[in-house]
Order: structure tokens, then sequence, then C-alpha cells
């Protein structure tokens, strides 16, 4: 069992006038990566910033938070290598947003980046499957995509769970509508990588509340260890 519990604010709620900043405060505050997401006003009915946004900050807050790209976009394939140079980690695309999948994956990796694969939550899982192989993480998401402060659909956890089942040693990634109500159900289902946006980025205690994920997630992963 390869995979850790990973803890990943979205910083789509904060104050994007001091987005340097806010970055700076999650990881601070425990964070153990950086989801970034990136709208198109196409994709999604939503539009958030892209590559040059994501060059000020890496020269910003330097070399060492991941940054996890969460690309809703339609045709991700252009914006790969912009993104590899802007200092992207993972490229995590929609599969629904494409129509090769193998060919981006391996744009992707050649770049220099993580592969990451997401979907929305019509699409399912065993769509996902046949590329899971090839893939760094697979992304299921708990809200449509577009906006955040959503309710989580707990409705998605079968997909987490037959993923973990299928996949023992897979990051899987949760995103939309993820805190200390609904972390429980995440890490019972097999998630380790749990993006969470306003429970922390909004919240008094961004510390504790990473903490406490952190530790649902951790304890979820050992007890799945020892029961195998
Ligand atoms: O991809 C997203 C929305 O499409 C965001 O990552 C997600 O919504 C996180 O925010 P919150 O935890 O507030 O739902
Ligand atoms: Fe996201």
């Amino acid at each position: 069992m390869a995979y850790t519990a990973k803890i990943g604010p979205s910083i789509l709620s904060s104050d994007l006038s001091q987005l340097g900043r806010e970055c700076e405060r999650m990881m601070e505050c425990g964070a153990d990566y950086l989801h970034l997401d990136v709208m198109d006003g196409h994709f999604v009915p939503n539009i958030t910033f892209g590559h040059p946004m994501v060059e000020c900050l890496r020269h910003s807050i330097g070399p060492d938070p991941f940054f996890d790209m969460h690309m809703m976009v339609s045709r991700p394939e252009q914006w790969v290598k912009p993104m590899a140079a802007a200092g992207a980690n993972q490229y995590t695309f929609h599969l629904e947003a494409t129509t090769n999948p193998g060919n981006l994956i391996k744009e992707i990796r050649e770049s220099g980046m993580k592969v990451g694969l997401a979907i929305k939550p019509g699409t399912t899982v065993e769509e996902l499957a046949p590329w899971a192989g090839q893939i760094d993480m697979a992304l299921v998401m708990t809200v449509e995509p577009g906006f955040g402060g959503q309710k989580f659909m707990d409705d998605m956890m079968p997909k987490v769970s037959w993923l973990r089942s299928q996949f023992p040693s897979l990051d899987i990634e949760v995103d939309g509508g993820v805190g200390p109500d609904s972390i429980h159900r995440c890490a019972e289902a097999g998630a380790n990588m749990i993006v969470s946006g306003s429970a922390v980025v909004s919240c008094d205690d961004p510390r504790s509340v990473i903490a406490l994920l952190k530790n649902v997630v951790s304890e979820a992963i050992q007890k799945r260890s020892l029961d195998r």
C-alpha cells in the first residue's frame, strides 16, 4: 500500500487578491499540496485563472509547494506545455473534455508533470478504469464542477470504493464539499488525496481542520492495511 493521506486546500474560496499569501498560509497550516482550480467559462460556467497566474504564484511562493492543477477546461491539450512551463506539478484533466485521453496522458508525462484524470458526477468509474494503469491519480468529483461551497454528493462514494478495490495503490482524490462532516465517508471509501476548499480556507482555524482531515484519512489507511 504505497499511498498516504494528503490534504490539498482549494484556494477557490480564498481572497483572490491575496492569492500568493493565501497559498503560503495554507502551507504554513499543514497543507500537503495546493489544488488550483482552472475554469474556462466553457467546460464549466465559471472563469478563474490560467497559466500566467500559476507562473506568478510559483515565483512568489517558491519551488516547493506541489501544484495540482484541476483543469476544468475544454480542449485540455492546449494548456499542457504552458502549465508545465509555469511550474505546475500535476495536470488533472477531465475525461469528458477530450476524445483522446491516451495521447493527452503521454503529452503530460513528456512535459514532466504527473497525470491526474477527473470524472464529473455523471461519468461512470468504468469509463475511467481503462486509463487507471497509466495515471498517477484519479479524481472523483463530489460536486458538479464549477463552483466552491456546494453540498457533498455522498452517492459518489461507491465510485471511490470500487476504484480502491480495483487499484489498491492508486492515488484517489475527492473534490467538492469535503470537510469535517464528510471526511469519514471519503476515508472509509478509500480516498487518500483530499481537496477541501471552503471548509478549510474560510474557517477560523485552518490548521485544526487540516489536521482533523488528515488524521481521519491516515487512520482509515492504517485500518485498511491491517484488514488486508
Ligand atoms: O473543483 C472545484 C469546484 O469545481 C473545487 O476544487 C471544489 O469545489 C473545492 O471547493 P469546496 O470544498 O468549497 O467545494
Ligand atoms: Fe477542484
